[in-house]
């Protein structure tokens, strides 16, 4: 009987299981890479039954532990390990390590070993291996991948050993509905009614994003862009070069080329001329130089190069000043990109350095991830058309158009549904049209505990969306869910809330949609000019303007006032200043960090 298991995270979690010699880390080297390119962040665990050790004895880390640290934590600007010492009889317990785990960093933990626990698993089996079937002895395996040779006797989901996306396709499916389920367990009253009845337990922003990243399958579908159109887009295969850059070793300055040797001043008898794009037919022999312009291909048998200006020439021979060094201003072929190197990963947005990159090795058109489309409206009574008079009561449509520019940044197509008249049913209408042709679908307004219910009335009846109450100022009350295959979300109204919930939650969502791997926001640190409003349980997102003090660092003042209607805050801001849930307070000169913006909006 298998031992019980009850997953302690709040992301999913999948056990591969088969017999020592399936081929179960070979797969796995496999599926990860296929299952990032499809945006899932991934943990692994692995169960090993020997006494290991990834530390070295020498490292000042593993003296530590040895002199008795219970933990050890090594960290990098890369990467950071923590070691435990922790001696069990047993197995480890699995929910114990599961709770290291950094949730809000994955979207699924794939787990080796640990298989007579009751944890949904996948099984590998290779008929010729010649050993028995496990899912006929643990009801929890829920799927097996195997060979053509494998005979089924029980009804189980079959997967191709050998087809690493149909696996991937299968955990993918497993990761959504498993997000869905652990939704339902967390706020069963939610999941059922699709509103939030309980104000009092606000989620965090970091709960909220990983949410709203789970739920999202990036675009799959791929087109061919010319290259002078490959700006923003994200590349769907890797740029492999098919060349050297630079192609010919050549001079990296306008000079003279030699064989060096021990007369490393000369002279040398000057044989000829090469200038960039041209080739020097002959072998240069002991003693011989060229005269050499930047970027002009070596000659065969030259390997140094000394500048013109430190050259003097007379009756066909060069002499230099000073001393050379073999090999110095040369660029070797390759040296930059070697010919069947991956230049650039697929996943990458393109900007300017890749799009000249790209360029550089001679690519007329690159494969691109076809372009998120998302569809944007705006609601309210009040809500006016700029161009158009204000009406004694309103106010001008600025959130639509903040939301397209920060969409028109992201590269998405953007489709322009106007305000939307106050009625439920043109709402549903509305809606219900965009999901035929949207990814995403945005709107702002109308989704707090005003009387304006229409919009909460229209989405339950076309959508499955959730009103959430989020721990953070601005940007509280946000909407999301689904509408037919689109995604929605339904932003605060306040023009500042709308840009700070769509940097949070929309663009993260976005860029994984668009293919990208790595959707964090960029933090940097730095010194607070003055106090910052700051709350125990919420962060707090107040409009900074980052620049460096006269000891060159980076120091962050507060733009003023910072209602959540003042747009002209963000205007005058380079940045949020992010004040985490667990921090009381800031007082000036303490160190914050901050999210800049300038790229984004
Ligand atoms: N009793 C409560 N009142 C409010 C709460 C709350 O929890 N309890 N939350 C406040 C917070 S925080 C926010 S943010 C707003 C968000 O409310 P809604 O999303 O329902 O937004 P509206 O009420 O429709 O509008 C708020 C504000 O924004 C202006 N607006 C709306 N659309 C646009 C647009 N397209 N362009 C420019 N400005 C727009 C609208 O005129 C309002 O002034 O609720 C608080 N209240
Ligand atoms: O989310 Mo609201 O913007 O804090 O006013």
């Amino acid at each position: 009987m298998a031992t019980p298991f009850q997953n302690p995270l709040n992301i999913p979690v999948i056990g591969f299981c088969a017999y020592s010699g399936t081929g179960k880390t070979t797969l796995l080297k496999k599926l990860i890479p296929e299952l990032n390119r499809r945006g899932l962040r991934l943990a692994c665990v692995k169960h090993a039954h020997h006494n290991f050790d990834v530390d070295t004895p020498g490292k000042d880390s593993y003296e530590m532990r040895h002199a008795g640290a219970r933990q050890m934590l090594v960290a990098s600007h890369i990467r950071w390990a923590l070691m435990t010492e922790d001696k069990v009889d047993e197995a480890p317990s699995l929910p114990h390590l599961l709770r290291q785990i950094e949730q809000d960093q994955v979207d699924i933990v794939l787990v080796e070993g640990f298989k007579k626990l009751a944890l949904p698993k996948i099984e590998l089996h290779r008929a010729s291996h010649g050993k028995p079937l496990i899912h006929e002895v643990d009801e929890y395996v829920q799927a097996i991948a195997c060979d053509d040779e494998t005979e089924l006797q029980v009804d189980i989901e079959r997967l191709d050993l050998n087809n690493v996306e149909q696996i991937a396709d299968y955990v993918c499916a497993y990761a959504k509905r498993e997000q869905r389920a652990i939704a339902a367990r967390r706020n069963p009253i939610e999941a059922e009614c699709g509103c939030d009845t309980d104000p009092s337990k606000p989620m965090s922003v970091g709960q909220g994003v990983a949410h709203i990243t789970a739920q999202v399958t990036p675009i799959t579908e791929t087109e061919t862009c010319p290259i002078h159109q490959a700006l923003n887009r994200v590349l769907a295969d890797d740029a492999v070069s098919p060349i050297n850059v630079p192609q010919n070793t050549n001079s990296a300055m306008d000079g003279y080329a030699f064989a060096h040797s021990d007369e490393g001043q000369g002279p040398y008898q000057v044989v000829g001329e090469v200038l960039a794009g041209h080739v020097y037919s002959d072998t240069l022999q002991s003693g011989q130089a060229v005269k050499i312009m930047t970027g002009a291909a070596m000659p065969a048998g030259a390997d140094t190069v000394e500048l013109r200006e430190l050259a003097s020439e007379a009756d066909g021979q060069v002499r230099f000043s000073k001393p050379t060094k073999a090999g110095q201003h040369v660029r070797q072929a390759g040296e930059d990109i070697a010919q069947g190197q991956v230049a650039l990963a697929k996943h990458t947005r393109v900007g300017a350095a890749e799009q000249g990159l790209l360029a550089s090795l001679g690519f007329g058109e690159i494969n691109a991830v076809r372009r998120p489309k998302v569809a944007v409206f705006s609601t309210g009574d009040e809500v006016c058309q700029p161009g158009e008079p204000l009406t004694g009561a309103g106010i001008y449509d600025s959130n639509r158009y903040t939301i397209m520019a920060m969409l028109a940044k992201l590269d998405c197509e953007v489709i322009d549904l106007g305000i939307i008249e106050d009625s439920q049913q043109s709402l549903a209408d509305a809606l219900t049209q965009a999901s035929t042709n949207a990814d995403v679908i945005i709107s702002s307004g109308g989704v707090s505990v005003g009387d304006a219910d229409f919009v909460k009335l229209a989405l339950k009846q076309v959508g499955q969306i959730n009103f959430w109450k989020i721990a953070m100022r601005p940007g509280r009350p946000l909407a999301f869910g689904q509408v037919g295959d689109a995604l929605f979300f339904g932003l605060p109204g306040n023009p500042v809330a709308v840009m700070v919930s769509f940097l949070q939650f929309v663009q993260p969502a976005l860029r994984k949609l668009a293919g990208e791997v790595n959707y964090e926001p960029v933090l940097v640190p730095a010194i607070a000019a003055q106090d910052f409003r700051s709350r125990l349980g919420r962060t707090e997102f107040s409009r900074g303007l980052v620049q460096m003090n006269q000891q060159g660092q980076w120091q962050v003042s507060s733009t003023g006032s910072q209602g959540s209607g003042i747009l002209s805050s963000m205007v005058r801001g380079n940045c949020l200043v992010v004040i985490p849930e667990s921090v009381a307070q800031v007082a000036k000169g303490d160190t914050v960090l901050v999210q800049p913006f300038a790229d984004l909006l």
